[in-house]
């Protein structure tokens, strides 16, 4: 796939706002990510000499660079189509038709309003019409949409809209329980809330099925 179609799958028309779409420039991937990891070292470096800091100091003086890259190549990696993972699906041979539950998939992101962490779970599932998808490509793409400066209800959702694509259904589900220390460690500093959402697509919107999923995801499991 080049990398306009991954664009326009991924990023879709970035004028519409509030969409499941990460609201990207068009330019946006105009800029190599060595030339954006020079530009936002500047920015980074700027930040801390007007905070007043002393980038001479040893432990400081890499700080601008490690930014910079952690930024491009880390917690917003998400952003570069490159990065997105293949999801390699089978054939459904074995005839499973119940649903597949992957669960507790850690999360870390970044909230787009503060750039603070975004920490918890996953849980995500499908029923197959046919093809099946490797386990560890569920958690990959979680990781992917969740390597972007996010909101936690367009990362549930894009989570969704991906796996329906690769596994060329409607039902897929994601339900994601994380903390946003925007709230916890700043603000209302409220260190007990967390936030859930869910995206129900398909079979999974009937309400027998919807409790199912939330009922695994509720066991409790210990090895
Ligand atoms: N809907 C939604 N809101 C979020 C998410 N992450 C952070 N926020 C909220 O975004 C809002 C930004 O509000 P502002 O009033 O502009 O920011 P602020 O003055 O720093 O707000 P406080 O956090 O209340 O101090 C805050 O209420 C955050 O809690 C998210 O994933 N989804
Ligand atoms: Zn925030």
């Amino acid at each position: 796939m080049n990398q306009e179609d991954l664009l326009h799958e991924d990023i879709g028309d970035n004028h519409i706002a509030s969409s499941e779409f990460t609201p990207l420039r068009k330019d946006a991937f105009d800029i190599a990510d060595d030339e954006k990891i020079a530009l936002i070292r500047k920015d980074v470096e700027n930040i801390l000499t007007t905070l007043g800091m002393d980038l001479t100091d040893d432990s400081m003086k890499g700080t601008p660079n490690r930014v910079a890259k952690m930024f491009v190549k880390e917690i917003f990696g998400g952003l570069n189509p490159s990065k997105k993972p293949s999801a390699s699906t089978f054939e459904n041979n074995y005839k499973y038709g119940e649903m597949l539950v992957e669960k507790n998939i850690v999360v870390y992101s970044t909230c787009e309003h503060h750039l603070l962490p975004i920490i918890g779970r996953a849980h995500v599932a499908y029923i197959s019409n046919g093809k099946v998808v490797g386990l560890s490509k569920m958690n990959r793409i979680v990781d992917y949409y969740a390597k972007r400066p996010q909101v936690q209800e367009r990362l549930t959702i894009q989570i969704v809209r991906e796996l329906q694509r690769v596994l060329n259904t409607d039902d897929v589900a994601c339900v994601i329980d994380a903390k946003h220390l925007c709230v916890n460690s700043r603000g209302i500093r409220d260190i007990e809330s967390s936030t859930v959402t869910s995206e129900f697509g398909g079979k999974f919107k009937e309400e027998k099925v919807r409790r199912e999923l939330l009922d695994y995801i509720k066991l409790n499991t210990e090895f």
